[in-house]
């Protein structure tokens, strides 16, 4: 079983390089099954297991892909297939976001049901809604969900009643060759969304209002391929920033753009850490002491929920009590139970947790249960006494680009290895709590 071993206590220090952002290339790769003409390049591609899963959706819809020198090269001028089996909506929901694509394109798609994850249970009704509301007759059945449209879709005002990033993207795309003009109201603000607009844009769409809440798209007849860079990851870079403050460090996390991270950097500051906005990046200083603060998740400008576990992590060190309260996902917790296992003191009540710090806490063996979960056991592993071991691997692939090896660059006494399990007991199952939630994000 791979495992990644963190022995606890040294500081970070130096520079550290964010990848492309996760969360903005898969959109913008199921974006590129819009273009009728051309080839696309998509640069700043980071090698992540969401990425090559992707690859596949994309291949197995007849579309030509190459992924060289962290570029994409992309042409979808063929005759599509228009079905997205589970064995890759299992592995990522990010796959249903070829839907819009699909239908905008071809006016037809057969997507696999995304069903639960280990973070909440993530329904597509607004994604649907918009689909409708432009004209798709959608039906679910036999664990798939078929949309299909006679003709071109038709340009439709949709209000989200959530602003949802996954359906603000999903309508946006489908909409771009639209009859008409579509109107997104209530539509996620998140940097992602800017950075698909401009990608769309570049193809020859008509995408006004990207990064507020209401986004217009008026559809075209056609798009073609076009040259695309992915912004940089904030919620990767927001991942170093904690892991300098919390061992108390000073690095440069090149590439962080300070307008995307302005959340954090605000309650890192509030915490005691000292920020900088240096040439290419942030400096990022920790304190002696961290002081408590209360953090409440929100969609974009709010703090993102991606780095709620990230953060429980560096509060787990400050001195005093914390309140997080997550409102965008209903069952973020999971990391809870693996800090508990590390020494720490956090109390859930409904939709927070309550932290009481500083902990000393202890290195112990923890499953990442989910992607940012593993990535904060990574953190708090940094501060802990004695050595941390994670498994679960998998979770931290789908979104970190070598991360042992980043961390260890800066300083970290970090490594990945391959630990052979001595049961005793031949094909003897993983227990319970290491099985659940391998197959779902
Ligand atoms: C690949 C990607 O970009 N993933 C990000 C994206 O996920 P994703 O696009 O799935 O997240 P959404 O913004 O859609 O989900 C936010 C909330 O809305 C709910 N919801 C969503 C759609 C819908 O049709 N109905 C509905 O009820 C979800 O269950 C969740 O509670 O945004 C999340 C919120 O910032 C991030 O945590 C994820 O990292
Ligand atoms: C939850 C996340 O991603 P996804 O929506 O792909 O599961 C994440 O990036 O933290």
């Amino acid at each position: 079983m791979e495992k990644i071993i963190v022995r606890g206590g040294n500081q970070l220090h130096g520079k550290i390089k964010v990848e492309g952002a996760k969360n903005a290339v898969l959109p913008v790769i199921a974006a590129s099954i819009l273009a009728e003409r051309g080839t696309s390049h998509i640069y700043d591609v980071p090698s992540l297991a969401d990425v090559y899963t992707m690859r596949e959706v994309l291949r197995n819809l007849n579309i030509e892909v190459e992924y060289e020198n962290r570029s994409f090269r992309v042409n979808a001028e063929g005759v599509l297939k228009t079905e997205a089996p589970f064995e890759y909506v299992r592995k990522m929901r990010a796959s249903f976001l070829v839907m819009g694509p699909l239908l905008a394109r071809i006016g037809k798609a057969r997507i696999a049901l995304p069903g639960g994850c280990a973070i909440g249970s993530r329904p597509i009704d607004q994604h649907l809604k918009g689909f409708e509301a432009m004209g798709a007759k959608v039906e679910i059945g036999k664990g798939f969900i078929e949309a299909q449209v006679d003709g071109r879709l038709q340009g439709a005002k949709i209000y989200l009643d959530f602003p949802s990033v996954g359906a603000t993207e999903n309508i946006m795309m489908a909409a771009t060759m639209a009859e008409g003009t579509t109107i997104i109201e209530n539509a996620a603000e998140e940097p992602e969304i800017v950075c698909l607009a401009n990608y769309l844009n570049a193809m020859g769409a008509k995408v006004r209002g990207a990064g507020t809440g209401i986004i217009r798209v008026e559809g075209v007849e056609g798009l073609q391929g076009a040259e695309h860079t992915v912004i940089p990851d904030r919620i990767e870079a927001g991942t170093f920033m904690v892991a300098a403050a919390i061992t108390k460090g000073d690095l440069v996390v090149e590439g962080a753009v300070a307008e995307h991270l302005r959340p954090l950097i605000a309650k890192m500051e509030e915490m005691g850490v000292t920020i900088t906005e240096v040439e290419n990046g942030l400096r990022v200083i920790g304190p002696e002491t961290l002081k408590p603060v209360d953090i409440k998740t929100m969609p974009h400008p709010g703090f993102p929920t991606d780095m709620q576990a990230q953060m429980m992590a560096l509060l787990l060190q400050a001195d005093g009590t914390s309140v997080i309260t997550e409102t965008v996902f209903e069952n973020r917790y999971m990391h809870v139970e693996e800090f508990r296992r590390m020494n720490s003191n956090i109390k859930i009540e409904g939709r927070s947790a309550i932290i009481t710090g500083p902990n000393q806490l202890q290195g112990a063996e923890v499953a990442a249960t989910d992607l940012r979960a593993g990535a904060a056991l990574i953190l708090a592993g940094l501060v802990a006494e004695g050595v941390t071991r994670v498994t679960e691997l998998q979770h931290i692939d789908r979104g970190y680009v070598n991360l042992a090896a980043k961390l260890q660059s800066i300083g970290a006494d970090v490594d990945r290895i391959e630990e052979v399990v001595e049961t005793g007991i031949e094909d003897m199952e993983a227990p319970a709590s290491l099985r659940l939630n391998t197959n779902f994000v």
